[in-house]
């Protein structure tokens, strides 16, 4: 392991407890790692057991004075927040391209992304509507209120740290309740940047950050009587092990856990507009999207073309460092990652898809766009989740058949569709298992409207008046004069 490199841009940042920013008092220490180069950037301090107590304790606290917050005013604190992240967004996104690998245009479009989540869900907080409901008796009154569901825990992943979390702070907060966040070990320096353009407007406790060893933070937080809901965005195995725990604790739970989502590709689409619109979304952030389109039908009229197509554009990505101008992809963001797309693709090579790819640069977590072809729908590549820069890609004949090989697959999160056959599009939007479907596009992610996951993919939506939804409670009062 190198010594720190602490470039001048970054530093590990501390956690937030209770309003203030604090070591964390464990013992173990995360190393952050450059996945460009390998240099170590800085260490984690991680959060001790007292540590998640204090938090715990300060999360009710925090709670209590943010609840009695009025919704517009919640709504104007939080859009304070979200123009100081606008302000600091330079900052924010070279940080997250030093510790996550993405390119710096990515980056700061990530950061942008998220300041227009939260502020989505700044203007709603002051539409989150009860109902009267018409009384069965004379002298009385019958409604429905929404009330935040009370202090939060929240888990977000390293691939879009940023967003990720957005997505959580902003609902939880503009509904009134206190927020947790546990954000990626592997990427905190970002999160804790944004997190604390948010703070400033915030009680003590409504807002908190910690980094520590998962399964000890997950485990103390969702046992806590505290705690009210959990969300979490990762991996399936990690999912369904919070899920168990939040069973266990009666703790409502959101989850979006990936996806691996098809793209049909019709015999009267525009090969010249799909085909750049997919490889840029495909390889964005090296692939590390749980809505990437991964599996591709293609019309067989068309099928040779889209290959052709696919690869030349593929090839034509400049790859390098996501500081260096020009870089349009960076690495992966991490060794582990590399090594499990390189065997997810010798794997499907091995039992007989053709690979087509470029060079990878040396050094670092790079590995190169791949197109795996003529990818029999058993291959690894086709059922496991890629999490990286591959592609599969197979011909299909009738599109009932296009549709039940998309839908033959544990995840079910984005879908993409190519043609202009309204018929194609009530059938595709009618079948096909996925939570968001684009349409001669790839916008399955705007603040405005829910995103989540069906089948392995999870359950609940986050974004949206739904996202919203995910953080409050109903309750009936009948009231009798
Ligand atoms: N849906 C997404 O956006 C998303 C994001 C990241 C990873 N993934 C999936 O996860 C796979 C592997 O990624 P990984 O190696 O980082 O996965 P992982 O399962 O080891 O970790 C995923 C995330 O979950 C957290 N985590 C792990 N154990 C936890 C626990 N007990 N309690 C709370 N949080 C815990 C980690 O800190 C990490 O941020 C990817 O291939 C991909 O399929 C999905
Ligand atoms: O940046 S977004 O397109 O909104 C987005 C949404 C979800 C995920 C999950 O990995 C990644 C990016």
């Amino acid at each position: 392991m190198s010594a720190p490199q602490h470039h001048h841009a970054y530093r590990c940042p501390e956690l937030l407890i209770a309003g203030a920013w604090r070591r964390g008092g464990g013992e173990r220490r995360q190393t952050i790692v450059n996945p460009a180069d390998g240099q170590t950037l800085d260490e984690l301090a991680l959060a001790s057991a007292k540590d998640l107590q204090d938090t715990l304790r300060a999360s009710a606290e925090g709670f209590e004075l943010w609840r009695r917050v009025p919704a517009h005013q919640r709504g104007e604190r939080l859009a304070r927040g979200v123009a100081r992240l606008r302000e600091r967004c330079e900052h924010i996104a070279t940080l997250l391209t030093l510790e996550q690998g993405k390119p710096l245009a990515e980056a700061r479009a990530e950061c942008l992304m998220a300041a227009d989540l939260i502020q989505w869900y700044a203007e709603e907080a002051r539409r989150v509507y009860g109902r009267v409901v018409p009384a069965r008796q004379p002298d009385s009154r019958m409604t429905v209120l929404k009330q935040p569901v009370g202090p939060v825990a929240a888990f977000s992943p390293w691939n879009f740290p940023l967003v990720l979390s957005a997505r959580k702070l902003g609902g939880a907060l503009a509904a009134g309740c206190s927020i947790v966040l546990k954000g990626a070990e592997e990427t905190p320096a970002s999160v804790a940047a944004m997190v604390a353009c948010l703070a400033e407007e915030l009680p003590p406790g409504a807002l908190q950050l910690v980094y520590g060893v998962p399964a000890e933070v997950s485990e103390t937080l969702i046992a806590s009587p505290v705690i009210r809901k959990l969300s979490f965005t990762g991996s399936v195995p990690v999912g369904r092990h919070l899920a168990q725990l939040a069973g266990r604790h009666l703790k409502r739970i959101t989850l979006e856990l990936g996806g691996h989502a098809p793209v049909i590709v019709c015999e009267d689409a525009d090969l010249a507009r799909a085909v750049p619109l997919m490889v840029a979304h495909k390889f964005r952030n090296a692939g590390q999207a749980c809505l990437a389109p991964t599996r591709f039908y293609v019309a067989r009229r068309l099928y040779g073309d889209f290959i052709d197509a696919f690869a030349q554009a593929s090839r034509a990505l400049v790859l390098g460092p996501g500081l260096a101008p020009g870089t349009q992809m960076g690495p992966l963001a991490n060794q582990r990652r590399r090594a499990a797309v390189l065997d997810l693709i010798e794997r499907s090579v091995q039992r007989g898809a053709r690979r087509l790819a470029s060079e990878a640069p040396a050094g670092g977590c790079f590995v190169a766009p791949t197109l795996l072809a003529d990818a029999p729908q058993d291959l690894p590549a086709m059922q496991d989740e890629p999490f990286g820069p591959v592609a599969c890609v197979a011909p299909f004949d009738q599109l009932d058949e296009a549709i039940a090989r998309a839908n033959d697959n544990a995840y079910g999160l984005a879908g993409y569709l190519f043609t202009d056959s309204a018929k194609a599009i009530l059938k595709v939007s009618e079948r096909l298992e996925v939570g968001s479907l684009a349409i001669n596009g790839l916008g399955v992610s705007v603040p405005e409207a829910p995103f989540g996951g069906v089948k392995d993919s999870g359950h609940g939506s986050e974004s949206g008046i739904e996202g919203m939804e995910a953080y409050l409670d109903t309750r009936f009062t009948h009231f009798v004069a």
